[in-house]
């Protein structure tokens, strides 16, 4: 069983203690749901663990082996917030760069096979957004780390993206952000929040309640 690991994570914007000894893994068939605030350090604990930003401290571990910056081991991927893929880039070329492995079944998808030829510049936003979160789930990497994968996708497409996750967990570990919190419970394994700097295990909406994420409509 492969794991990702990451544990000690402390990091300090200027005055400010954004993750304070937080705690992750993630084992290859999981989905782990990642929710928070805005704010409270999300997209700053995935780039810690792709290695775009340096730490005050953590401790990265792949099975054994001890990792500096994730992404020089392979095996971590990462989609962030931002369009990642360049303008000029053809969808065949993408998929030729990221999914070896996996390229056959991503071909399957009607709205991948339609466009190979097309350039990203010539996508909306959010086809943009729903081809590179499909490139980053069937990457060749172990892990993916998708940085809110659901943003300006309308509900059928969301739909999608999760159908794909769901698939290929059987080959991957996924980490998992985004603000619509119903399609993380939908596709996670488990579900971590961060508040106030530290990891907290979720096992129900109560606990979302219970830890100020969603608001009490009872109260
Ligand atoms: N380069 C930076 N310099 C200073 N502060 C930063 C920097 N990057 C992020 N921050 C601060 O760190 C905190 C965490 O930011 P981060 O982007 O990780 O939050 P997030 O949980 O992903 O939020 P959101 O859900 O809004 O995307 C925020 O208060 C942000 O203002």
């Amino acid at each position: 069983m492969q794991e990702l690991f990451i544990d000690s994570v402390t990091h300090i914007f200027g005055e400010q203690t954004i993750l304070n000894g937080v705690f992750i893994n993630c084992k290859i068939g999981e989905v782990v749901g990642l929710l928070g605030r805005n704010g409270s350090g999300k997209s700053t604990l995935l780039k810690i663990i792709f290695g775009s930003i340096k730490p005050d401290n953590k401790y990265l571990k792949l099975d054994d082996k001890l990792l500096t910056k994730g992404y020089l081991s392979k095996e971590i991927s990462y989609l962030p917030q931002d369009n990642f893929i360049p303008n000029e880039i053809t969808v065949s070329d993408a998929i030729e760069i990221f999914c070896k492995t996996h390229q056959q079944k991503l071909l399957e998808i009607q709205f991948v096979y339609n466009n190979l030829k097309k350039k990203f510049r010539n996508f909306s936003g959010g086809e943009s957004r729903f081809l590179e979160a499909l490139i980053l789930i069937y990457s060749d990497s172990k892990f993916a780390l998708l940085d809110e994968p659901f943003s300006q996708l309308a509900p059928l497409l969301v739909d999608e993206v999760k159908q794909q996750i769901h698939y290929m967990k059987q080959f991957k570990g996924f980490i998992i952000t985004d603000h619509y919190y119903r399609s993380i419970l939908d596709v996670s394994n488990r579900v971590v929040l961060l508040h106030n700097g530290s990891n907290y295990k979720i096992n129900n909406i109560d606990d979302l309640i219970l830890h100020g994420y969603l608001p009490d409509l009872k109260a």
